[in-house]
């Protein structure tokens, strides 16, 4: 009873230090770039823009505030850290010069392959968090999708590309985390819906995390069969035609690093769990 809940903590555990190892990546890029521009290290204005996103998110997700609270001022203390700025660096420290970048922000090769092994045995495959995931409340994983998806394709969306699908119910099947979901799009919203799919695309979470970083190719994951649709033919097959043209170009830059980040991550541990090289 207690132990297959504990593995699930332990699952997300790990996933809540992979995801901070991703974000030092990120820092690490973007202080890079403000370096060269001279920009500051510390800039005010995105800490609380960071912040109130937090709060919003927090209060959608029945989080308490105060913990989304501590939690975003922990990471971007350790991102001013690693940027070689001082624990309180709120009483004016200086920008950091450039050429002088604290060792801690440049890992070496070593350090990150170390780190991202060491990472990757104990990150469980997809099909643990499944029992996990099928605990979290309905509500919640709906929100989540309807998030995720909204900022994938937004563009698409605000263009009309998607308006063939209104009043259309497409499925979206994982099968190896055990969930199921159903969209619709309700004027140019697509929200999740407990109505049962017209037609269903269905694929492991790592293909699927594949395909939305563009690591592979919608045609290829179909032709070998890691992708299948079911249900109604010909709105599946509008639906694979746009993944193929889906204008990826347009997704936003931090999403397509995360995604491709995510889809690394997810394809590096499925080889390692299969005990590939
Ligand atoms: C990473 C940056 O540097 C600092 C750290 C931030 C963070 O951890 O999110 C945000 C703003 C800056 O004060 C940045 O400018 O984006």
């Amino acid at each position: 009873m207690l132990a297959p809940l504990r593995r699930g903590i332990d699952g997300l555990d790990d996933a809540l230090l992979l995801l901070l190892a991703g974000r030092r990546q990120l820092v690490a890029a973007a202080a890079a770039v403000k370096q060269r521009q001279g920009l500051p290290v510390r800039d005010a204005g995105r800490e609380a823009r960071i912040f109130a996103r937090g709060k919003g998110l927090a209060r959608r997700l029945g989080l308490p505030s105060e913990l989304a609270r501590r939690q975003l001022a922990l990471v971007i203390d350790d991102a001013c850290r690693q940027q070689g700025l001082a624990p309180d660096p709120g009483q004016g420290a200086p920008p950091v010069a450039p050429g002088s970048l604290s060792p801690a922000m440049t890992p070496s090769a070593s350090d990150h392959s170390l780190l991202t092994r060491r990472l990757l045995r104990g990150f469980p495959p997809p099909a643990r968090w499944a029992a996990l995931l099928r605990r979290l409340p309905p509500s919640w994983q709906a929100r989540v999708l309807e998030a995720a998806v909204a900022r994938l394709l937004a563009q698409p969306l605000g263009a009309g590309q998607l308006d063939f699908m209104q009043g259309r119910r497409l499925g979206i099947e994982v099968p190896d985390l055990g969930l199921c979901w159903v969209l619709v799009l309700d004027g140019s919203r697509l929200r999740a819906t407990d109505a049962p799919a017209e037609a269903t695309v269905r694929g492991s979470a790592t293909d699927l995390l594949l395909l939305a970083s563009r690591l592979e190719d919608a045609d290829t994951l179909f032709f070998q069969r890691r992708l299948e649709l079911t249900g109604d033919t010909e709105l599946g097959l509008t639906a694979r035609n746009l993944l193929d043209r889906l204008p990826w170009e347009e997704v936003p830059l931090a999403v397509r690093i995360l995604l491709n980040r995510g889809a690394r991550a997810a394809r590096a541990a499925r080889r390692a769990h299969r005990g590939e090289a």
